[in-house]
């Protein structure tokens, strides 16, 4: 069994504190939308799928120890959507979040105008739709793996196939198994993967702590290599392929990604290496046509100069800490994959409005 980021249960929300990880593994309570928002901003939890339902699944807490006999319905679908609006402020790149707030808001709205609707139902009715995400979020990654890597084992012509991967977008970002940590994990079970190179991805090391502990804790073929050894290695690897995750995928297949996936996009189209993005349709934002409006998160600059507390870097100098970039899709030359399938960047938007309608 992999790693849980999230354990939950009617009443109580428990997240691994990823800050701390390798060295400790710690769950912290979330017992309210603050405790999930400040959990959220420190990047406690992380991971553009984990925001969204760690996000909802403190409202449903909230609402299950915390709801009282006074509120009526106008108030309870009033607390929802300023609960909602304040979880979104939390980070601003991942769509997940923002998705969630739109369509969980538009339900309640529904949800509070049916006839014979009450405080108590509607409480229900919210909690049940954040529980939901946790199997859906899980059903579309292992989706995912499966047509990721059935795609690469038809296009890299190779029994084996080399994997190089940034950040983390395993179960560690994910209700669980991970998008393309999913893929990698669905290679590997059938037998077709030679080896994971996984980038350290400063500043917040996700590859070095996150992706490097979910491998070796399953005993899955890995490297740990710098973000800086990218190209030297793509240069001696055949039979490879970059898969990475994604934080908001916008209509024309531009995709918002850990900073430092752009660099690795120029080096994998240098080396004709494909170059993939595996996303859950819920980070994918057709309401922006391309890249260039894709709002990118900037964090603090102790995230650069320190590691663990300790400073590494000269004092006082300055520091530009943007936490996503932008690859834009003629770079994402294997294809987009989602739990409807695999898309070339152009497609996607067609794909994914065809898929919906017959959801
Ligand atoms: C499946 S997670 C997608 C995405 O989220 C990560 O960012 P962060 O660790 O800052 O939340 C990273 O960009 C992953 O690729």
């Amino acid at each position: 069994m992999s790693l849980e980021a999230i354990r939950y249960r009617r009443g109580s929300l428990q997240i691994l504190n990823q800050l701390l990880l390798p060295q400790q593994s710690l769950y912290e309570e979330i017992g309210s939308v603050e405790d999930g928002w400040r959990a959220i901003r420190a990047m406690k939890v992380r991971g553009a799928p984990a925001i969204a339902i760690v996000g909802c699944l403190s409202l449903a807490v909230e609402l299950h120890t915390k709801g009282n006999a006074e509120q009526t319905v106008g108030s309870l679908e009033k607390f929802v959507g300023d609960s909602l609006r304040y979880l979104e402020s939390a980070r601003p790149t991942a769509v997940n979040m923002a998705r969630a707030a739109q369509e969980l808001g538009h339900f309640v709205r529904q949800e509070a105008k049916r006839e014979g609707s009450t405080a108590e139902s509607l409480r229900e009715s919210v909690i049940s739709w954040a529980e939901a995400m946790l199997d859906k979020d899980l059903k579309d990654n292992r989706s995912i793996g499966e047509h990721g890597a059935c795609h690469l084992l038809q296009h890299i012509g190779k029994d084996k196939v080399t994997v190089i991967t940034h950040c983390n977008t395993g179960s560690l970002a994910t209700a669980g198994y991970g998008t393309a940590l999913g893929v990698i994990r669905s290679l590997h079970a059938m037998g077709h993967l030679e080896k994971v190179y996984c980038t350290e991805t400063r500043p917040y090391n996700q590859g070095a702590r996150l992706t490097a502990y979910e491998l070796k804790y399953e005993e899955i073929p890995a490297c740990l290599i710098t973000d800086s050894m990218v190209a030297a290695l793509m240069k001696q690897l055949i039979g490879a392929a970059v898969i990475v995750g994604a934080d908001r995928v916008v209509a024309n297949g531009d995709t918002a990604n850990k900073i430092g996936t752009y660099q690795l996009a120029i080096a994998a189209k240098y080396h004709g290496i494909p170059f993939y993005v595996a996303a859950p349709s819920t980070s994918c934002d057709l309401t922006l046509e391309h890249g260039g409006k894709i709002v990118i998160e900037e964090r603090p600059s102790e995230e650069v100069t320190h590691i663990n507390g300790v400073r590494v870097a000269a004092p006082g100098i300055d520091v530009w800490n943007p936490a996503f970039d932008v690859t834009p899709h003629e770079l994402i030359t294997g294809g987009i994959i989602t739990e409807f399938g695999v898309f070339a960047p152009a497609e996607l938007k067609a794909g994914l409005t065809q898929a919906a309608k017959k959801v």
